[in-house]
């Protein structure tokens, strides 16, 4: 038997797609979350990790008492996807779908700037600076491919005909944008379509649902 523990901090962050991943297949795992405000215990857990930060995967064989730790959220992301079977049903459908989250992870390096102003209580003008300056550009940019996708793919999916961890990943960013006031569902007609397929997801409805409203 395979035991899984996700490690991540107590936020959606970058451990989000994959607790969502063990929800949509139905696979049991532990959820375990490290307060943000606890910084001892975070620094403590921190040297023993693979790279440093978390997430991390944790795979247990209890047949042969094997552990394997996975650190990189994209990489954890990418193996549960395949071991559930949501990466893709073809060579060419998984390259799409790693194309989407090289897409995503392009996205974050702006988005971060606003994630680490609102975090660091800069000033509001600050933040709607960097709001405005340097995540609305790229943003437009995100969307238009995002939307070049969704209009050339009559599934309602961004890749391939069944939901992926492509989907799930944009989903989340989607409703962490919009968190920030940078997507609005009546503005984006398309974009709107496509977060409320994934969130009505019928696997993932009960989760998202009963998800702490204070998972950010
Ligand atoms: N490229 C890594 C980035 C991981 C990362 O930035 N983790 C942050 C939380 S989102 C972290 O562990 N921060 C605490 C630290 O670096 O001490 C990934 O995708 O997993």
């Amino acid at each position: 038997m395979i035991q899984y523990k996700l490690i991540y901090f107590d936020v959606r962050g970058l451990g989000e797609v994959s607790r969502q991943l063990f929800h949509l297949a139905g696979v049991e795992f532990e959820d375990v979350k490290i307060s943000r405000n606890d910084e001892q215990a975070w620094l403590e857990l921190k040297k023993s990790t693979p790279f440093g930060q978390l997430p991390i995967l944790k795979v247990l064989d209890t047949e042969s008492q094997k552990e394997i730790e996975i650190p990189q959220s994209s990489a954890i992301g990418r193996y549960l996807a395949n071991q559930f079977g949501y990466a893709g049903k073809s060579p060419e459908e998984k390259a799409m779908v790693d194309a989407v989250i090289d897409q995503f992870k392009d996205f974050l390096v702006p988005q971060k700037q606003l994630t680490l102003a609102v975090r660091t209580k800069k000033s509001e003008e600050e933040v709607n600076r960097v709001k405005e300056e340097i995540v609305t550009p790229a943003k437009n940019e995100y969307f238009k491919i995002l939307k070049k996708l969704l209009g050339n793919n009559s599934s309602g999916f961004l890749v391939g005909n069944g939901i992926t961890w492509g989907d799930l990943q944009i989903s989340d960013n989607l409703t962490t944008l919009e968190g920030f006031g940078l997507f609005t569902p009546l503005e984006e007609p398309i974009l709107a379509k496509f977060h409320e397929k994934i969130m009505n997801t019928p696997s993932l409805k009960t989760y998202f649902e009963q998800r702490l409203a204070s998972l950010l």
